[in-house]
């Protein structure tokens, strides 16, 4: 049988390698006819997988690595009867450290205030039950819920007033509670005008045009921002107006992205009737844990220190700013340059892998590590 994978999935040749010939590709720009002797096509979130790819392909399943599957036209790959899975919850660890991480940098005070989340599936549940645990102050929107779900389920106009507010949901375009545009002009203006609005679900939930004017009439509101409209090509003045702004790597930990292998080998397997034959377990590397250090007892923000040891958002940040700011000084397109930092983003282990630091850490500030999943 032969796979067609994106270049960009970790080990796609351990795994899919045991069931066919794999043919590796970028994903953003596939065409009919590197799909035209396809049996399996393994995706990203890049690929649009729709009749306009597929209509004369011999492809009977699709895959994609990733929890998102708007990128994947689900009706037409049902009425043909290709088979589809996506990797639920793969990376909804990562998103959530990803959030605390952010959270620790442009409000250190982050603990003490209150937190409205948008869509409580895998990633905004885990926030969810973290920042219970904490004694956060938590208010949930999520139509497709109800209240023995999550006890703090409340409006979005309630959501929209609390001091953090993080979107998790995913893209939609149709149905009941289409979440296209979700948040425009006038829900912003609803919002605490020193609010932060983080968006790590997908760019297009947020009008990206309302939320820079926003940004300009009320300076004290923050925006934390890992996707866009339009990725890869961003709106960089909405950039420049951000607090942290990301290439869409929020779900990036080594961990997330292997699980997402994992998952999508499992569920080729399951539609070929073959029993695994390897696990994430034997590709990650073992024994990696890594002690974070002792800080100054004089640091004003020990957490966002700690957190940052382990995963350095702040790096994440500069280098989208630079690395967009110069392609447009050159005159170069920026699309490309989106896609070279997540194609080359380095390894990003997640918490689980980290010891606290060997000194005594502040009251109470082991416990808030420990609750966040450090050892
Ligand atoms: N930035 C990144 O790297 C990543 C982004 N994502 C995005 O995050 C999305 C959510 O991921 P999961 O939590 O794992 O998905 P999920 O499917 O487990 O949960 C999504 C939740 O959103 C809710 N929802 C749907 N429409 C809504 C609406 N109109 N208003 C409020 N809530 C609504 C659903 O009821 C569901 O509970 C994904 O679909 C994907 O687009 C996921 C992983 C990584
Ligand atoms: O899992 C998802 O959904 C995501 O948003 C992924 O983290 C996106 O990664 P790519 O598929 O765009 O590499």
């Amino acid at each position: 049988m032969k796979i067609l994978a994106d270049q960009n999935i970790p080990h796609s040749e351990t795994f899919f390698g045991q069931l066919g010939q794999v043919v590796q590709a970028p994903g953003r720009n596939l065409t009919p006819e590197q799909v035209s002797d396809i049996d399996a096509l393994i995706v990203r979130s890049v690929t649009q997988v729709d009749a306009s790819l597929l209509a004369n392909s011999p492809v009977k399943f699709v895959g994609t690595c990733t929890i998102g599957t708007d990128h994947l036209d689900i009706p037409y790959l049902n009425q043909r009867q290709i088979s589809w899975a996506s990797a639920q919850g793969c990376n909804a660890n990562s998103v959530v450290e990803y959030v605390f991480t952010a959270l620790a940098h442009v409000r250190p005070n982050w603990l003490n205030l209150s937190v409205g989340i948008i869509g409580c599936g895998n990633v905004g549940g885990h926030l969810y039950r973290k920042l219970r645990q904490l004694g956060v102050t938590v208010r949930v929107y999520d139509p497709f819920l109800n209240a023995n779900d999550v006890p703090d389920l409340t409006t979005l106009e309630q959501v929209l007033k609390a001091d953090i507010v993080c979107v998790h949901t995913p893209l939609t375009r149709g149905g009941p509670h289409p979440t296209l545009g979700l948040l425009g002009a006038a829900e912003l203006a609803t919002m605490q005008t020193n609010a932060v609005l983080l968006n790590a679900g997908r760019g297009e939930v947020i009008d990206g045009a309302a939320l820079a004017a926003h940004l300009d009439a009320q300076p004290e509101f923050s925006a934390v921002l890992d996707v866009w409209e339009n990725e890869p090509n961003i709106d960089t003045a909405l950039m420049q107006r951000v607090s942290i702004a990301t290439p869409h790597i929020a779900g990036y930990s080594y961990d997330g992205k292997i699980a997402g292998t994992e998952m999508i080998y499992q569920a080729l397997c399951a539609h070929l009737g073959i029993e695994p034959q390897i696990t994430a377990q034997q590709v990650l590397p073992a024994n990696s844990t890594v002690q974070l250090c002792a800080i100054e007892t004089t640091n004003a923000y020990p957490l966002a220190a700690l957190l940052g040891q382990a995963y350095n958002i702040l790096n994440d940040d500069h280098t989208l700013r630079t690395a967009l700011s110069q392609a447009a000084e050159q005159g170069r397109p920026l699309g490309p340059e989106f896609d070279a930092l997540r194609k080359n983003y380095p390894q990003r282990r997640e918490w689980h892998h980290f010891t606290q630091p060997a000194g005594k850490l502040a009251d109470g500030l082991s416990q808030v590590l420990t609750t966040l999943g450090f050892k």
